[in-house]
């Protein structure tokens, strides 16, 4: 199904005069941009200010498409943070995992659930009309989980820009890259090293699963079959009564697209209560609870939990590291017209 975001005439007047200030922040932004360029060739490749001449209205365009679309579907911005997530494993930033079809990142069963292509899609059709041919799906990807954080009551994150889209989506890339929820710690940290992230970052990124849901079969490993068709807690790591609400939730009946709430407190606020649960014996995923299972994590968990700054803070420098992963520059890859397209 093709879905398209209508833009309000509320809405674009809104954009367009924010765009008067934003372009008043840009300039003086450009010039301190301008400045790092100098000062540092390195950086030449990748920094906030990448479209401030190309394109200054491109962060605000995103924006935009984000936030129309996560006002008519809350579940948006979990689907955009898991979006990046995903693409950024397999091949880097490049928006590869973004590529429909046959072949492509995206029909691997273990993209199967991924969702929100259209807001990307409908963000880079606003661009192509006011800077053709200029900004990057990889950029745009990365805007949109960044925002989508924002919106959801997160920390705001200036995020280096310049990404260029990749040439290759082959599912064949995903498995080799992927974590997957059966991974024990020292697996899960071994795929983040492999991307240059560290297990404090492993820590503060599974923090993004304080928003959005989790389909049934994604956990069904922690639980058996009784012979009447009940579940049975599997291991007891979990708290009995979150393990009995989540058996009730996904009894053998519940249908395939049946899905529970990552965090159970506050579903669709990003905040630290994911790092409480933890605590609380109410991980969802295994992938969760051996983060306060294992002693190497489990004193960052608990940090988190105390002190939402804390969490935020690292949130935004691991973001940065996440979204910069094996990001191609310069004269390497595409500006695609359509993120969607090969
Ligand atoms: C570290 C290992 C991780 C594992 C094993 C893992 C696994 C999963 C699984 C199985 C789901 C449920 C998918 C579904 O049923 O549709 C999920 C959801 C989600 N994951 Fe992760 N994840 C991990 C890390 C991350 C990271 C680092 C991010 C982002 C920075 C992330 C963002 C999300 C979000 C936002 C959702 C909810 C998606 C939605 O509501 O549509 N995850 N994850
Ligand atoms: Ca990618
Ligand atoms: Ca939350």
């Amino acid at each position: 199904m093709e879905h398209t975001i209508p833009f309000t005439s509320t809405n674009l007047m809104e954009v367009v005069g924010a765009m008067k200030l934003d372009q008043a922040f840009r300039f003086s932004f450009f010039r301190l941009s301008l400045f790092a360029l100098l000062a540092s060739p390195a950086a030449a490749q990748l920094s906030p200010g990448f479209y401030s001449f190309s394109c200054p209205n491109a962060e605000l365009l995103v924006r935009g498409a984000v936030r129309s679309a996560s006002a008519m579907d809350s579940t948006v911005p979990a689907k955009l943070l898991r979006l990046l997530f995903h693409d950024c494993l397999v091949e880097g930033c490049d928006g590869s995992v973004l590529v429909q079809g046959n072949g492509a990142e995206s029909s691997d069963p273990a993209n199967k659930s991924l969702d929100g292509f259209y807001v990307v899609e409908s963000a880079k059709r606003l661009l192509e009309i006011w800077c053709p041919g200029t900004v990057s799906c990889a950029d745009i990807l990365v805007l949109a989980a960044r925002d989508a954080v924002e919106l959801s009551g997160g920390p705001s994150v200036e995020v280096p820009l310049g990404r260029r889209d990749g040439i290759v989506s082959s599912a064949s890339d995903v498995r080799p890259n992927m974590v997957d929820t059966v991974f024990s710690l020292d697996q899960m940290m071994q795929r983040f090293a492999a991307k240059g992230l560290s297990i404090d970052d492993l820590v503060v990124l599974s923090g993004a699963h304080t928003i959005g849901s989790s389909h049934c079969r994604t956990f069904g490993d922690r639980f058996q079959q009784a012979s009447n068709g009940s579940l049975v807690p599997a291991d007891n790591s979990l708290d009995s009564n979150y393990a009995m609400e989540l058996a009730n939730k996904c009894f053998a009946g519940a249908s395939d697209s049946t899905s529970v709430a990552n965090d159970p407190v506050t579903p669709s606020t990003f905040d630290n209560q994911y790092y409480a649960n933890l605590l609380a014996n109410k991980g969802l995923l295994h992938s969760d609870s051996i983060l306060v299972t294992d002693p190497r994590t489990k004193s960052r968990v608990q940090a988190f939990a105390q002190s939402p700054e804390k969490f935020f803070a690292s949130w935004a420098d691991s973001f940065v590291k996440l979204s910069t992963v094996g990001v191609k520059t310069g004269d390497q890859g595409q500006i695609k017209v359509s993120c969607t397209n090969m």
